[in-house]
């Protein structure tokens, strides 16, 4: 589909106001070619007095005989319709710029909700400073376009059928040879366009290249300096700037040659109009009024037919930007949000795999897993690094969707139910939660419509959160920065705690990101998870096998398969990878026992 029948289709609601600005634009054309007739009409005036076509009762002509009363009516004219012109332009001005407002407002509000919505596997494949260009820059050229280019377009049309049809009245012949090159130029236009469309798509994609480079260098400061790399880092943005360039510069080259090569098709006809009419008026086939009516109005066509470049280039551009938006717009979701209601408040939060098997591309990540976690009760999977503890968490969010088996909560499979509701069902503490550039406060009651202080201060002190907080200049309301970079890693993963805590969810998910704690936290943790576990089902990806000695059932995860599982002691009896891992980290040291990474 052509980027402006679909940008049509998608401003179905603005429908009315394009029609009002369409008018504005056609009535002000109107007026805004009046002045020239009335040109005409005065050196109608001066040459044949009272014999001119104001003294005339046909064709319209208004009786007056009076010359002096002709030229005042003359003036009247000239005052109405300069008049009507500026009233004209003001409200077409108005209705096409708050138009683009409006449509660029809604359309980037749609494609970022629809942005949200899309799985997490479409992320993997996308640089976030290219989605940012489109849902910025590219959507901005919209407003670009709206507010110039396309009254430019309308008024380009009407102009010349508004003034070919006051030529063919004046002088059928003459209009016909002045308008031989509107034809040509109008070819033109369309011969550039093609080849200009294919270029400014280039500009768009490298117009994304800088911006996702540049997304990427800004998030990556601290490593960039750290590697002493700043020269390096700039060497990648100076070539993804380079491609801008050079991109723009192919455009530049076909967009710079169409007002050239409009101009002489319009100077072939402009000269067919003065020596023809000229030769016309000298043998008396044409009235001296309406040769410089017809003069006038030969430049009136074709001059604004320069400014079709300029919105030939102008639409190019935008249109290469609108297709880049519109086809974000359109990416299909491919996890639906819809399904069966499941209210939060009803739910137990018992937990069922059965036989779930999942992989990210060719080699499988999870195989033949199959658990039943009781509600309230808590769980925690081990294992080494890599072996698919988080990828689980993640199909029971429905971050991605298993390939073989289902999993099931109270008893109904996730798939079906809604996905928001499953979601809020669930709290989900991940190694590198997201926090917002608020304040402590904020990020602990986040996405909270009306929470207490003293609800979010007993949340962050079940998440053993207090006594850093108290400690900030400003306690709660001490704002943390963007991603909360102003706090230390255990700090942040403490608020993300006290925020799952917060939602009061029935399933609680901690994603532990390490087990370098020291041992103070350690006991943080340990007491914290003894609280916020309590009537609720807990699952905790642990690295510090300490913190889950009392969990009902310990998982133990080794390529993608459950191979241990039972309570600490049990496992310790067993002593298979668990056992080992645990001598690990205790301290306690075994030769012949083999030790996951
Ligand atoms: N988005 C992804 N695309 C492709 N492969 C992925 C993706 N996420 C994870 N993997 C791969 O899947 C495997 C399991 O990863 P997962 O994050 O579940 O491991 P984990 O057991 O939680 O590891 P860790 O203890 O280090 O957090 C790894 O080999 C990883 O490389």
């Amino acid at each position: 589909m052509h980027p402006l029948k679909k940008l049509f289709s998608y401003a179905g609601a603005y429908r009315r106001d394009f029609r009002f600005a369409t008018l504005y634009s056609i009535v002000n054309k109107f007026f805004d070619i009046l002045p020239e007739v009335l040109i005409g009409v005065a050196v109608d005036i001066v040459v044949n007095g009272d014999k001119s076509f104001l003294a005339k009762q046909v064709l319209g002509g208004f009786g007056i005989t009076d010359t002096w009363h002709q030229l005042i009516l003359l003036g009247v004219l000239n005052v109405m319709i300069w008049g009507g012109e500026s009233f004209f332009e003001y409200l077409l001005s108005v209705k096409w710029r708050n138009l683009a407002q409006n449509l660029q407002h809604d359309l980037r509000l749609d494609t970022y909700r629809h942005v949200q919505k899309l799985e997490m596997a479409y992320f993997e494949n996308q640089r976030t400073g290219n989605l940012m260009s489109i849902l910025n820059e590219d959507i901005n050229q919209m407003e670009r376009f709206l507010n110039g280019g396309a009254n430019q377009i309308i008024q380009v049309v009407c102009s010349s059928i508004m003034v070919s049809a006051v030529f063919f009245a004046l002088q059928p012949s003459l209009a016909l040879i002045s308008l031989l090159p509107v034809p040509a130029i109008l070819i033109g236009a369309f011969w550039f366009q093609k080849r200009l469309a294919p270029r400014y798509a280039e500009v768009r994609v490298a117009a994304g290249d800088v911006s996702a480079r540049l997304n990427n260098n800004l998030l990556g400061l601290a490593t960039i300096k750290a590697f002493a790399t700043e020269g390096f880092e700039a060497r990648h943005i100076e070539e993804a700037s380079d491609g801008y360039r050079k991109a723009n510069a192919r455009a530049i080259r076909v967009s710079s040659a169409i007002t050239p090569v409009i101009r002489m098709a319009i100077l072939a006809g402009f000269t067919a109009t003065l020596v023809y009419g000229g030769w016309l008026t000298l043998h008396g086939e044409l009235a001296v009024g309406a040769y410089s009516v017809l003069v006038f109005l030969t430049q009136r066509l074709l001059w604004p037919l320069t400014g079709l470049a300029e919105v030939a280039d102008m639409y190019q551009r935008s249109m290469a930007a609108i297709d880049r938006a519109m086809d974000l717009l359109n990416t299909p979701i491919n996890i639906p949000y819809e399904g069966r209601h499941f209210p939060v408040e009803a739910a137990k939060g018992e937990l069922r795999f059965e036989q779930v098997g999942f992989s990210y591309g060719e080699t499988p990540t999870l195989t033949e897993i199959d658990l039943q976690i009781p509600a309230g009760k808590t769980v925690a999977f081990v294992g080494s690094t890599g072996s698919g503890k988080s990828t689980l968490v993640k199909l029971l969010l429905r971050f991605y969707t298993a390939n073989a088996g289902q999993i099931l909560l109270d008893g109904q499979r996730i798939d079906e139910l809604n996905l928001q509701d499953l979601r809020r069902a669930i709290g989900y503490v991940a190694q590198d939660s997201f926090l917002t550039d608020g304040t402590v406060a904020d990020n602990i009651g986040y996405g909270m419509d009306d929470v207490s202080d003293a609800d979010i201060a007993a949340a962050a002190r079940a998440a053993e959160a207090t006594e850093f907080i108290e400690k900030l200049p400003l306690g709660f309301a001490t704002r943390i920065g963007e991603r909360g970079q102003k706090l230390s890693g255990g700090q942040r993963q403490r608020l993300a705690l006290a925020r799952a805590i917060l939602k009061n969810p029935p399933i609680l998910i901690l994603d532990e990101a390490t087990s370098a704690v020291d041992n103070e936290t350690e006991a943080a943790i340990q007491r914290s998870l003894d609280v916020v576990s309590r009537n609720r089902t807990t699952i905790v990806i642990a690295h510090r096998l300490s913190t889950i000695r009392q969990a009902d059932c310990i998982y133990v995860m080794e390529n993608g398969r459950i191979t241990e599982s039972g309570r600490h002691e049990a496992l310790l009896a067993q002593n298979g990878a668990y056992a080992a891992l645990w001598r690990l980290q205790t301290g306690e040291r075994s030769a012949n026992t083999a030790i996951p990474a």
